[in-house]
């Protein structure tokens, strides 16, 4: 078959998907005439834009599709082009949720950058900062290295070729919609599932999409075993359909408006967005990753991982555990006790399968460690395995009802909330971005591997300033609220706790800005190298790509 053969035929699936953007761009264009509020109808306007960007973009594809089939039939033409777009879009949802974290990290110790407008208020923003950095940026990142990995662990082309590409750009469609509402105000105000009805059930049929994408492609894989990351990276996407759809059921108060109730109430309400919240972090945030982990570290060491026995027990100890945990973060509410004590329990033993992970991680450098000193990107890599053991070893001691006493409320959630997401989630996805851009580019090799140092060290003293700063504040903070004096009286007003955090939250505010500051040098870094330059470490001399037959730079791996 030549290419023009290819591209005259038009696969079936292209007219399915052709129909529903039509009929989408109607439902869009209803909206936006008739919408219940002016949200809604601004909601309608932005997806019938999308709708009409997809048929370009599938008019585009038709007439523009490669030839699928290669002169080397034993070689597997991976769809890569969506997994660099995925990296594309996890470095820039990066960079803006990095912004607008350090923007209210900023609006906490200067309360006049609120503006007094309600857009641009700290409870508008929290939200576009947690959605962006959890699910903009990590959502991207995991999208793009599942597709990756489940490519090349079973040797077989993604399944679909519109299904990718519509997983992807739904996926944005579905960020777009849910952090322009925070703006507007369009909130359900569950934390970490704030979209309304209709986004939520949008994000409903991507994340159907996907897995299917996913299924599919293990289905047609050539290698008979299925490796280690595509067990977690399963678990992700299928737990996460589940607590979606079971925390977010609620009614409408009208098809076209942005107002909806949730079914549940009171403190059933609170234990199950608990148990999404908890779990969001149980799956999204961690087995997710360790998918990345679990294929990312052992190739850029380029060793076998240390245990497949104990990657096979901890992921499967892990998520039975991880699903009951949820109430730790209900401890002293109406919730009942025993459930409370279920929910310690449950994350005491969670200490366990985390470390096991850990563990399989770290040793698998195991006769490699040499290799920390040249490649900054195996570096970055390993200290994301170890922030994660840090904590998911803080996590458990949280759990204990009586330190909960003390840090609930507190900042100390919130360092800990930040060990977790910048050193373990971010580093991990930075690890990953590195080495697949000369791969997906087919570079040589990065840029300059001088500047990755760069990053990983400006980017450390800024965790650490910020999850230092966090424990402070948020252990003189849990202390000044439980102070009486000799009368029994409150020691402190609630304003004085208030002031006393200022310096904490400027020195936070000062790590955000160093986070920042390095993630945009590995954003200038990507970009060097996805155009082919290459930077001369010695001589601090910026060149191309070197020609054929002449000698190439040594590869610092
Ligand atoms: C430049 C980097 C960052 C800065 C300056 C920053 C700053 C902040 C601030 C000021 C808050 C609000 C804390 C409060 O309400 O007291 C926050 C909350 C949060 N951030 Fe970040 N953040 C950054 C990066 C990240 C990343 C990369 C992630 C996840 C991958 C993340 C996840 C979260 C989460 C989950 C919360 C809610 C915490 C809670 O409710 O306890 N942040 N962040
Ligand atoms: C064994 C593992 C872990 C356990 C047992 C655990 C336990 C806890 C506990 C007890 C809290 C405080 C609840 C409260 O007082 O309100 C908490 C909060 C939180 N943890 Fe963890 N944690 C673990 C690992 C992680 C990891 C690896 C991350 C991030 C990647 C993470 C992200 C969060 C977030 C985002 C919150 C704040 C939720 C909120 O209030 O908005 N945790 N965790
Ligand atoms: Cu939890």
């Amino acid at each position: 078959m030549n290419p023009s053969q290819h591209a005259a035929k038009v696969h079936p699936t292209t007219y399915v998907v052709g129909v529903a953007l039509a009929v989408g761009s109607l439902l869009g264009l209803f909206l936006m005439a008739n919408a219940a509020d002016p949200y809604m109808a601004f909601h309608g306007l932005v997806f019938l834009l999308a709708c009409i960007t997809g048929v370009f973009l599938l008019i585009h594809k038709h007439y523009n599709a490669a030839p699928l089939v290669t002169a080397d039939a034993s070689k597997i033409e991976y769809n890569e082009g969506v997994v660099k777009a995925g990296i594309i879009a996890s470095a820039f949802w990066g960079i803006v949720g990095f912004l607008v974290g350090l923007i209210i990290a900023l609006q906490l110790a200067f309360p006049d950058l609120n503006l007094d407008l309600p857009w641009t208020t700290f409870g508008r923003l929290r939200p576009v900062h947690t959605s962006a950095v959890i699910f903009a940026f990590g959502g991207n990142v995991l999208i793009a290295t599942s597709f990756f990995v489940v490519q090349r662990t079973c040797r077989a082309r993604l399944a679909g070729e519109v299904a990718p590409w519509f997983v992807f750009w739904g996926y944005q469609l579905f960020i777009v919609i849910a952090a322009s509402g925070y703006v507007l105000g369009v909130t359900q105000s569950k934390e970490y599932a704030e979209p309304e009805w209709y986004a939520d059930l949008w994000l409903t049929f991507v994340w159907v999409v996907y897995l299917l994408v996913f299924l599919g492609t293990l289905w047609k894989r050539k290698e008979p075993h299925i490796y280690v990351a595509n067990w977690f990276y399963l678990a992700f996407i299928v737990t996460i359909a589940m607590l979606h759809i079971v925390n977010n059921l609620a009614l409408p108060v009208s098809l076209d408006g942005t107002k909806s109730y949730s079914l549940f109430s009171g403190v059933q309400d609170a234990l199950t967005q608990w148990w999404y919240g908890h779990n969001a972090v149980g799956f999204f945030l961690t087995a997710g990753f360790l998918g990345i982990m679990y294929y990312f570290v052992p190739k850029r060491a380029n060793r076998p991982v240390y245990s497949y026995r104990l990657s096979i027990i901890h992921f499967w100890s892990l998520i039975f555990l991880y699903i009951w945990a949820g109430p730790h973060h209900l401890h002293y509410t109406a919730l009942p006790d025993w459930a409370q004590t279920l929910g310690m329990t449950f994350s005491i033993m969670l200490w366990m399968p985390s470390w096991g992970g850990m563990i399989n991680g770290l040793m698998t450098l195991s006769g490699a460690w040499d290799k920390l000193r040249t490649d900054p990107v195996l570096r970055m890599l390993v200290v994301s395995v170890a922030f994660y053991g840090m904590s998911t070893f803080e996590g458990p001691l949280m759990s204990i009802k009586a330190v909960n006493s003390l840090s609930h409320y507190t900042d100390w959630t919130v360092g800990h909330v930040h060990s977790g997401a910048l050193g373990w989630v971010a580093y991990v996805s930075f690890g990953a971005m590195y080495h697949l851009m000369p791969i997906l580019w087919k570079r040589e090799r990065l840029y300059s591997l001088q500047l990755v140092s760069v990053h990983f060290w400006i980017s450390t003293i800024g965790i650490v300033l910020y999850i230092t700063a966090m424990w402070v504040s948020g252990i003189l903070q849990g202390l000044m609220w439980r102070a009486y004096d000799s009368l029994g009286f409150l020691e402190y007003s609630f304003v004085e706790t208030v002031e006393a955090m200022h310096p904490f939250y400027v020195i936070r505010a000062g790590g955000g800005a160093l986070f920042l500051i390095g993630a945009l040098v590995m954003v200038y870094n990507l970009w060097r190298t996805a155009r082919g330059d290459l930077r001369d470490e010695k001589g601090q001399i910026a060149t191309t790509q070197p020609a054929a037959g002449q000698p190439a730079a040594a590869p610092a791996e």
